[in-house]
């Protein structure tokens, strides 16, 4: 009985701590990069719904940019062609854009309905729509790649709209270029552009990894927290290696153009957003700007 009110009590004391957050952060937009592993099954998928879901019920305006990852590749594997990666970006010609931009389409929908299952009214879209994502054609260290698409422009209008209108937007990371050709776009990098042309107060990337360690092989040196510019410092001194660096500059790269706060968690790890956001403590690793730290 003892032991029971206990552990009622640390109940009431997790809803208790997250209350400044649910104020603070209140019709506020976060921005979040749905990816990797956290979409390799049903019942990880589930759980990021959930909690993103639960973000726009308590009052937040989150906006989910995600990525196609596996499912693109065994689509392209299913028609006999062979996935084929430079420098990390995948080689799209024009049957592979085809394919990815139908599973981006596949999986946009089918977030579109777990929200809607849970009750809340969800729009999915491309970036090609309302001329949100404008792209130009990408080069990977000079080598042609195909349609891979920079970002150029973002008009966020149409995301502006579907907030004010209380939808939950739901983004595939494909654009269109000047002559309107379509492009695949790295799905972190849509989300940091997306984040920077609302003005988010966070972007939260799901990522593989538990967040950000000074030493990869060494899990004494996890970063909890860091400011921008101790984040710039440790790119400087070569302490971030591989699939990380670009993912880094993105990071620092939304909180130099107007983002409160970047969180790198691990999508593997079931509700690590609501971990985060509304605890002290956090889960992953928070990205702050100086002024924010002084
Ligand atoms: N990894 C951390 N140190 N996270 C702290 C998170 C603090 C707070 N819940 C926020 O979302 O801003």
């Amino acid at each position: 009985m003892e032991k029971d009110m206990e552990q009622v009590m640390k109940k009431a004391e997790v809803l208790i701590e997250a209350l400044p957050y649910i104020q603070k952060f209140n019709r506020k937009i976060i921005v979040v990069k749905y990816g990797g592993s956290a979409m390799s099954n049903e019942e990880l998928q589930k759980n990021v719904i959930k909690d993103v879901t639960l973000l726009k019920l308590v009052g937040f305006k989150p906006i989910i940019v995600h990525g196609g990852g596996k499912e693109i590749s065994r689509w392209v594997g299913k028609v006999g062609k062979e996935a084929k990666f430079v420098n990390g970006l995948r080689v799209t010609d024009e049957e592979t854009m085809e394919i990815a931009e139908m599973v981006l389409n596949k999986v946009n929908k089918s977030l579109v309905t777990m929200v809607e299952e849970l009750g809340v009214k969800a729009v999915g879209v491309s970036g090609k729509d309302g001329g949100l994502l404008q792209v130009e054609k990408k080069y990977s260290d000079g080598q042609d790649i195909g349609y891979v698409g920079e970002i150029t422009g973002v008009n966020p209008d149409i995301l502006f709209d579907m907030l004010e209108k209380d939808y939950l937007p739901i983004i595939a990371p494909i654009g269109l270029d000047k002559d309107y050709h379509t492009y695949n776009i790295n799905a972190d990098d849509a989300a940091c552009a997306i984040a920077k042309a609302v003005h988010a107060e966070k972007l939260a990337f799901l990522t593989d990894i538990e967040g950000l360690y000074k030493d990869i092989n060494d899990k004494s040196t996890f970063i909890s927290r860091l400011t921008a510019s101790e984040a710039e410092g440790l790119i400087h001194d070569g302490y971030i290696g591989g699939g990380m660096l670009p993912k880094l500059n993105n990071c620092t790269s939304a909180i130099r153009n107007g983002v409160n706060r970047v969180h790198i968690l691990d999508g593997r790890l079931a509700h690590c957003l609501l971990l985060e956001i509304f605890t002290n403590q956090g889960i992953g690793t928070a990205i702050v700007s100086d002024e924010e730290e002084k």
